[in-house]
């Protein structure tokens, strides 16, 4: 059946979902098209299940260490990983269901669920339905990247940011092959859970981006935990094993190679463009795929725009939420909004977690701009002491000349809410002694900012 709309949205990710209730308040008829899951990874396998699994493996941490606090538990802390898994399943069924309710009430919408592909700029087919529009918007996300160079990979059953949902038991040893972001809550989480765990990593350190005194608090904190840790891991190599898979990590030696029960690819993700008909539609991508769009997220076709993972502008659920209001803003509220406009915030949701914004120490000096720091263990923060949880750090950089704080880490107990005081004050666009005269809740981590900025010094 052919079928015009007024606009067509393609993924029910961060981004589409919100766009369409824009829309179609504004009388527009809308297509929505969806092939899997509604909510897309966030939802259904990626934050929400996660943050769940993290916060029972923080409760079993807890557990463990609850006579440190003078509570007596009777005899050892179990997992019921089953049960752990449910907790998250339903965590995501809810919000799914929520979504689609949402959706399904819409006045003015039309859901099709399966897959689209272009067949030219203004038309997509989706099963027997031919659909067109003025105005497309694609919000397709991305999945895990599966590196087929990686010898052995095609002989060994692993894991993915999706299917080790499906588990139901408790792996004995997992293989993280990624330390970074999934690799390492995904890491944590299960030896919390009882699993023994490695972590193999390309790079020299853990969560390369970060600057290094972040990389070796995260991997002194995970040692502790009794993780292992193999950076530097420029042979990966699987193969099959009587008892999982024997994962090689080192290019030179034969002792150099691990066996574990399981395997768990995390290296990255790709933008779900590949089987997408881009090429009818003329729509340009770059060398990974993700889809080329200007500061206001047009793609080089007229009328077709580009939001969430599937840009390369951002990879987080906030930034692709925050596509979808530069759009709708642009579209509808004749506003003038960039990407370019965005402070780049985000939280690593280990525990204690790590939350950042704007540049990195590193970043920070490339940019060669005069440079004030200031640095404090989180032993100097009554909150954390209290707490009894006193890893890391709080640190900030700022901008000599302009006052202007450049950049923030704070990786420790709350890191990832009180990071938002830093946040919201790059956004106010004020110098850094806007925080000297506020008077901060005692007793929190937050109430160290005015004292950080306080301390600064020249790097
Ligand atoms: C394990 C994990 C943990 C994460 N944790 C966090 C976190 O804590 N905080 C955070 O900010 N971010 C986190 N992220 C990242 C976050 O999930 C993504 O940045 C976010 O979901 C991107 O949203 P999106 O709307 O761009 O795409 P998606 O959420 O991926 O949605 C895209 C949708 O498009 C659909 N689709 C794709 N192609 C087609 C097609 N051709 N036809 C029809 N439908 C199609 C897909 O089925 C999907 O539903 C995590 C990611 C992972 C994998
Ligand atoms: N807390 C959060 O907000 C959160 C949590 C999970 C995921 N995410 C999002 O999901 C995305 C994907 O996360 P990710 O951790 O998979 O990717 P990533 O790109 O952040 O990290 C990939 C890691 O794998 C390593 N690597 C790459 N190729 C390798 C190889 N061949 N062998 C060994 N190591 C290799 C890299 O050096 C890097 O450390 C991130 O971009 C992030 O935005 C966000």
């Amino acid at each position: 059946m052919s079928r015009s709309f007024d606009a067509i949205i393609i993924g029910a990710g961060q981004a589409g979902p919100s766009l369409a209730g824009r829309l179609t308040a504004a009388d527009m008829t809308v297509a929505l098209v969806e092939r899997h899951f509604f909510g897309g990874t966030c939802v259904n396998t990626g934050c929400m299940p996660t943050k769940t699994l993290v916060a029972s493996a923080r409760v079993a941490h807890q557990a463990r260490r609850a006579a440190d606090y003078g509570v007596m538990l009777n005899g050892d802390v179990n997992i019921d990983f089953p049960r752990v898994m449910a907790r998250a399943h339903g965590v995501t069924n809810t919000s799914r269901g929520n979504i689609e309710r949402w959706l399904g009430g819409m006045e003015h919408l039309t859901v099709l669920r399966g897959h689209a592909r272009f067949e030219s700029s203004n038309t997509l087919r989706v099963n027997d339905d031919v659909i067109t529009a003025p105005r497309i918007f694609l919000n397709v996300g991305g999945r895990a990247r599966v590196p087929d160079d990686m010898p052995g990979v095609g002989d060994i059953s692993y894991l993915t940011n999706t299917s080790i949902l499906q588990l139901d038991a408790l792996p004995r040893h997992l293989a993280v092959i990624g330390g970074s972001y999934i690799g390492l809550e995904y890491a944590q989480m299960f030896r919390r859970f009882g699993s023994k765990v490695t972590v193999v990593e390309r790079q020299s350190r853990l969560i390369a981006r970060e600057d290094e005194d972040v990389s070796e608090t995260i991997l002194g904190i995970l040692e502790a935990e009794g993780i292992t840790v193999r950076t530097n891991a420029e042979c990966i190599a699987f193969a099959p094993h009587t008892e999982g898979v024997t994962v090689k990590v080192d290019c030179t030696s034969d002792d150099k190679e691990i066996v574990a029960s399981h395997v768990l690819l995390a290296i990255g993700r790709r933008p779900n463009t590949d089987d997408l008909g881009l090429e009818h539609a003329g729509i340009k991508t770059d060398e990974h795929g993700y889809i080329v769009v200007d500061d206001m997220l047009a793609t080089n076709v007229p009328g077709i725009w580009a939001m969430g993972d599937c840009n390369g502008r951002g990879a987080f659920t906030h930034t692709a939420y925050n596509d979808f209001e530069i759009i709708a803003a642009n579209l509808l509220d004749g506003a003038q909004r960039r990407v370019s406009s965005r402070i780049p915030g985000y939280a690593l949701f280990t525990d204690p977690p790590l939350g950042r914004v704007g540049m990195t120490d590193t970043q920070a000096r490339a940019s060669g701009k005069p440079l004030l720091v200031s640095k404090r263990p989180m032993t100097r923060v009554g909150r954390a002491v209290e707490r009894g949880e006193t890893q890391g750090f709080m640190k900030v950089v700022a901008d000599a000349q302009t006052q202007r704080i450049l950049g923030a880490a704070i990786l420790g107990v709350s890191g990832d809410e009180a990071i938002h005081g830093i946040l919201d004050l790059m956004n106010a666009e004020q110098p850094f002694d806007t925080l000297k005269w506020a008077v901060p809740i005692h007793p929190t981590v937050s109430e160290l900012l005015p004292t950080l900025v306080g301390d600064l010094k020249p790097m």
